[in-house]
């Protein structure tokens, strides 16, 4: 029997339409852009839900009262490059103190392995909750290797948010990193046989950056 998955999947209607628009192959780089980037809002939203609050004292213009504010950790919010950059200002958005990191990995379009090239963080990383942006987790080996970097380089706190996965993706992220919680807005089908989710949005790094 397979492995049951552990993921959250935010299928808000609204993220649900706006992903079915995402995913035309009419839509162009600008609506494309300006999609993603409203979907990765909302899914900050949902994924902050249970984030620890705290109760402040603070003075309004008519009396003074206790009220909450953010408790936790200090966020950082790290897109793996290119395509995580188009979910990166949605995040900040939410969230404008993040501070941000950069970790660059590509994958290899024949051995579909991933290869890193960039990585840049927040020197307090291990002090952060991380929140790592990918639109696409298809083998899961780029989200992989990327999470493990980011554990070598002291990060203990880790939320994988991705917008489209394959089935042998969250596999791979819940086997080899069970301690992070992984959020998609969809579970597609499969991998085609070049590494592809079916049906997917294409290639989203191009899609983004109109390099097709
Ligand atoms: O789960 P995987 O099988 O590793 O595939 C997913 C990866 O592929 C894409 O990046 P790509 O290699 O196209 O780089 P890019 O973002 O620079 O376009 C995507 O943004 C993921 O990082
Ligand atoms: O379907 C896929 C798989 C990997 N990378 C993409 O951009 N799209
Ligand atoms: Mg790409």
């Amino acid at each position: 029997m397979a492995e049951p998955m552990n993921v959250h999947v935010i299928d808000h209607p609204l993220i649900q339409h706006k992903l079915t628009i995402m995913r035309m192959k009419e839509t162009g780089t600008k609506d494309f852009r300006e999609l993603l980037e409203e979907i990765s809002m909302l899914m900050a939203y949902e994924i902050t839900r249970d984030f620890p609050l705290k109760e402040v004292e603070i003075e309004t213009p008519i009396c003074r009262c206790k009220e909450k504010m953010l408790a936790g950790k200090k966020v950082g919010v790290v897109p793996i490059l290119r395509a995580g950059l188009g979910m990166l200002n949605g995040v900040v958005n939410m969230i404008p103190a993040a501070r941000v990191g950069h970790v660059g990995m590509y994958r290899d379009p024949k051995t579909l392995k991933p290869v890193e090239y960039y990585c840049k963080l927040p020197g307090d990383v291990a002090e952060r909750t991380l929140i790592v942006v990918d639109p696409m987790l298809a083998t899961g080996g780029s989200s992989s290797a990327a999470l493990s970097l980011l554990k070598e380089k002291g990060a203990k706190h880790i939320i994988l948010m991705c917008l489209v996965a394959a089935p042998e993706g969250v596999r791979v992220i819940n086997h080899d990193h069970p301690d992070v919680p992984l959020y998609v807005a969809a579970i597609d089908e499969k991998l085609n046989d070049k590494g592809y989710i079916v049906p997917g949005l294409g290639d989203a790094g191009d899609r983004i950056f109109g390099t097709l």
